[in-house]
């Protein structure tokens, strides 16, 4: 796992851009973000079962496995959403990009590969893509039935409840840059 602040600069999605600024581990928890390695299945399977998960599955983002709509997926992935679950996703191979919003609205970029497993908690503004090699599969984590509902940033999600509970639980928390 790598996180620093997102570049802002225009180019493909995939690259980088790494700003030189690296933003450490505290940080993302005082964003709510958990960050675990888990060197096999079983750290996973620990954490599933302390917070209720019962289900799970696989997706791998490539051009092999999703053929032409590959770029559209990946597309898709990087617009600015949140979820009124929390994500939990496990690096099965490859590696990806999660990028999450700052409390200041700025991108924090975390490059995550084999073995890393993030938690972003449900109301974060963030988005997904695939690296500059164009492969990440990953195992999603469900606490009931697999579904996967991005809601895109907008004025709805401004007052979403789910939103409203995140900033809510920020409040107070001395977050720092
Ligand atoms: C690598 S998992 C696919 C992306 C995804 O599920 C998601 O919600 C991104 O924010
Ligand atoms: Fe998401």
């Amino acid at each position: 796992m790598k996180a620093y602040w997102f570049d802002n600069l225009p180019g493909d999605q995939r690259e980088p851009h790494n700003s030189g600024r690296d933003v450490p581990a505290s940080y993302l928890s005082d964003l709510g973000v958990i960050y675990e390695h888990c060197a096999d299945v079983s750290g996973v399977d620990a954490i599933a079962t302390s917070r209720q998960y019962k289900n799970r599955d696989e997706i791998t983002v490539s051009p092999e496995k999703m053929g032409d709509i590959y770029e559209e997926k990946v597309k898709s992935f990087f617009h600015e959403h949140l979820h009124e679950d929390e994500e939990i996703r496990y690096i099965l191979d490859g590696a990806g990009y999660f990028d999450v919003r700052s409390e200041g609205d700025d991108w924090v970029r975390i490059w995550l590969e084999k073995g890393d497993l993030i938690v972003l908690p449900s109301g974060i503004y963030h988005r997904f893509t695939t690296d500059e090699k164009n492969y990440t599969k990953a195992m999603r984590l469900f606490k009931d039935e697999p579904k996967w509902t991005p809601l895109n940033r907008g004025d709805e999600t401004d007052g979403n409840q789910f939103r409203k509970e995140y900033l809510k639980a920020r409040e107070g928390l001395a977050v720092g840059q």
